[in-house]
């Protein structure tokens, strides 16, 4: 037996070279974090900046006054509240090009240190990652194992789900789980993460919406959230897409669906003079030019050429070609 003394001598001496040795590792840890020799899950790489974020959106997004509202107060209070009773879920609904990917860059670039690059930061590419609907269950079953994974590892994750329309029908159901109120799925919480899902699904409804305001005579800036949000549901719930039939929508787990609208001439003329001045040309640009390159854009309807059919996709090409020749 051993000697209750010597017994308590032992286990004093063990733990306080075990406290040491803890201390040194997550010492160690810290520094390799702060030199940025690893990533880590904490404020050394995961580093919210309101202020860029709400810069970034006020003056490199042009006509987008609901996305930024909606945008900037819904992630500011998701990421400043410390006990969030579900993740974030935004759904960018929009025509082509008029910068639902631009957006979520802005904010992974305003809240993660290594921007894109982080391995919080997740990228589904519909068209590219589940493109056989025939694998749906196989989809399914990878998707959960590699949340819970991902989220086990950093429970500030962020989760990108472009091109939505070509999800094969059923399988956004497979996150449904970690979008509700459940404070722990298998031990693990999903509650601060960040889930945004990007599609083309409604781009048609919105600019009719917008084009039957401008034929009202009033500004689309006058249109409101609340008048999108039902359009837009229905419209995911019921067109071809990933959203058609699913559980999420139909039990209110996304929380704000985004609309982007279509780009004017004056937004789309911002595009090419920002275009224009990473070019560091040593000559001031005619407004012939500019004119030059809008006029290579398709503009849609086709009798009054209001929105850009491309949005600002393109205009860097565009640019080239018109200030080459
Ligand atoms: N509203 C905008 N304000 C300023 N620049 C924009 C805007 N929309 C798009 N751009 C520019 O056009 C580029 C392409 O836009 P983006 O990739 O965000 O379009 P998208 O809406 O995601 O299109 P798609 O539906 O085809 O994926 C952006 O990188 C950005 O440079």
């Amino acid at each position: 037996f051993l000697d209750p003394i010597s017994t308590g001598f032992f286990v004093t001496t063990a733990a306080s070279s075990t406290f040491f040795m803890l201390a040194e590792i997550t010492g160690l840890t810290s520094l390799r974090c702060k030199i940025n020799f690893m990533e880590c899950c904490n404020k050394h790489h995961i580093k919210p900046n309101f202020t860029g974020l709400e810069y970034d959106l006020k003056n490199k997004l042009y006509g987008q006054d609901l996305v930024f509202t909606t945008v900037l107060r819904s992630v500011k209070s998701h990421i400043e509240n410390p006990n969030p009773s579900k993740a974030l879920v935004m759904s960018f609904h929009g025509w082509t090009g008029s910068g639902k990917n631009y957006v979520t860059q802005m904010i992974v670039n305003n809240l993660y240190v290594k921007k894109l690059r982080s391995s919080f930061v997740h990228v589904f590419n519909a068209e590219v990652d589940f493109k056989h609907q025939s694998q749906l269950q196989h989809y399914k079953d990878q998707l959960q194992i590699w949340l819970h994974g991902n989220v086990t590892k950093c429970g500030k994750s962020i989760f990108i789900f472009d091109e939505m329309d070509h999800m094969p029908e059923g399988l956004v159901d497979a996150v449904k789980p970690y979008l509700g109120n459940n404070p722990s799925i298998h031990g693990v919480d999903y509650r601060k993460c960040i889930f945004i899902f990007l599609s083309n699904t409604g781009g048609k409804e919105i600019n009719k919406k917008c084009l039957e305001t401008w034929r009202s005579g009033y500004s689309r800036s006058t249109i409101k959230l609340s008048d999108m949000q039902e359009l837009l549901e229905r419209v995911a719930f019921n067109d071809k897409s990933g959203f058609r039939l699913s559980g999420i929508v139909e039990k209110n787990l996304i929380d704000h669906f985004v609309p982007f609208f279509p780009l004017e001439r004056e937004h789309v003329e911002k595009c090419i003079k920002d275009e224009i001045k990473k070019l560091n040309l040593k000559r001031q640009i005619l407004s012939s030019e500019v004119n030059e390159i809008m006029d290579e854009l398709q503009w849609i309807p086709t009798d009054l050429r209001l929105y850009s059919k491309s949005g600002c996709k393109r205009i860097a090409q565009k640019v080239g070609l018109v200030l080459a020749t």
